[in-house]
């Protein structure tokens, strides 16, 4: 898919912005805290309703103001679609071809982007969180029915748990309401983590081959996926379910103890293992950056595959970071089946030969000088 025209209004340093003509390969070069950033930010958000920097919203309006536009023209496969996301401090409005969507759910996976930005190393380094997080966002990308599943768990959940604070000394009478929330908990939680797994699998396959391109077939990188309850393999809905049950029955004196769900797809993680070694403990720093690379590439070949079109990549301050090797590994990979959008202060640090035929552009203070 291709990026043909953006348009900003309000979002972040960005008044107004009426940006076209993009090539291939799109450089967005400037100083320091000019809005190179926020320019691809606003693209990623465009795709998944939400920033990869931030969980809160209203940091994407502009200050002063209460509300954000980002528009986008976009060549797929099937025809151009013309996107458009309402931010406001009420919350979101999405629109395709005019039409406003109902669900914001049905509006992401329009325009699909891989974002390759500093914090990647978080995803392997940092706290399950993040790692739950990067499988959620991508996995809504491709199957727009899990973040219902994902939205309806975390209502359920903020429910639970606050049946669990309250139910210290008062266990039979909680008994029923409790019952009820397993249910609805399981039921959803058991389709995220059989969704999960079944990504991680996909994920798995290319993530191998291109670590093992990357490092000249000496590490075998593996995906784990490390569940709360049951085993890391299983897939069976019915047999989730019933593993899932056992467990909540098996931690609730904990849970009430403690006033929180102490198992499901909330709890779980995901682990890389490099020759059988985990990673986050014993990868060094460049084993961990090449890991989180090499995942940001399997993801390009999952979502071609997925949807039989690829995404559009925004390389956002990585480039300069990667040695001349990884920089060409990166870009030439994908050599003119992607579009890529790349940020970086100068042109000084890339190396590799197909930027020289890059589209450049400045961004000074929220204005953009093709
Ligand atoms: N909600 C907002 N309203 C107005 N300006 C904002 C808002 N959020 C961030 N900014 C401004 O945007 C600028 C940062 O832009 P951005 O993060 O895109 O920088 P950058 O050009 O990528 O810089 P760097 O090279 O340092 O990464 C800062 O000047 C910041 O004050």
């Amino acid at each position: 898919m291709f990026v043909n025209q953006i348009t900003l209004q309000n979002y972040r340093n960005y008044e107004q912005l009426k940006l076209g003509s993009f090539g291939p390969v799109n450089l967005l070069i400037g100083q320091n805290a000019q809005g190179k950033t926020n320019l691809v930010e606003a693209l990623y958000v465009l795709a998944l309703t939400k920033s990869h920097r931030t969980a809160r919203d209203k940091e994407l309006i502009a200050f002063s103001e209460t509300s954000a536009y980002i528009g986008a023209e976009v060549s797929r496969k099937y025809g151009d679609v013309k996107l458009e996301l309402m931010l406001s401090t009420q919350g979101k409005k999405a629109k395709i071809n005019g039409l406003e969507q109902r669900k914001l759910s049905d509006f992401v996976g329009t325009l699909n982007v891989v974002m390759f930005a500093p914090e990647d190393l978080e995803i392997v380094k940092g706290t399950p969180g993040i790692r739950r997080r990067f499988l959620d966002m991508e996995i809504g990308q491709v199957a727009p029915g899990y973040l219902y599943h994902l939205q309806q768990y975390q209502k359920v959940l903020v429910q639970r748990n606050n049946l669990l604070k309250q139910a210290w000394g008062k266990e039979a009478s909680i008994q029923v309401m409790l019952e009820v929330w397993n249910e609805q908990l399981a039921e959803h939680g058991v389709k995220i983590v059989k969704k999960r797994k079944q990504f991680i699998k996909k994920l798995q396959k290319w993530a191998l081959e291109i670590h093992q391109g990357i490092t000249g077939g000496k590490e075998a990188l593996q995906l784990t996926y490390v569940p709360s309850f049951g085993e890391a393999d299983e897939e069976d809905e019915a047999v989730l379910l019933d593993r899932f049950m056992l467990k909540l029955s098996q931690v609730r004196e904990q849970e009430i103890r403690r006033g929180m769900t102490l198992a499901g797809p909330h709890r779980d993680d995901l682990a890389f293992s490099i020759n059988g070694r985990e990673v986050q403990t014993y990868g060094s720093q460049g084993q961990q950056r090449t890991t989180a690379l090499s995942l940001k590439l399997a993801e390009i070949e999952l979502i071609h595959e997925e949807i039989g079109e690829y995404p559009v990549l925004l390389l956002d301050d990585v480039l300069s970071e990667l040695d001349p090797y990884r920089q060409t590994q990166l870009i030439e990979t994908f050599q003119d089946k992607v579009q890529t959008f790349i940020t970086a202060t100068g042109v000084e640090s890339l190396n590799t030969g197909r930027l020289k035929e890059a589209g450049i552009y400045h961004v000074h203070a929220g204005q953009v000088e093709p």
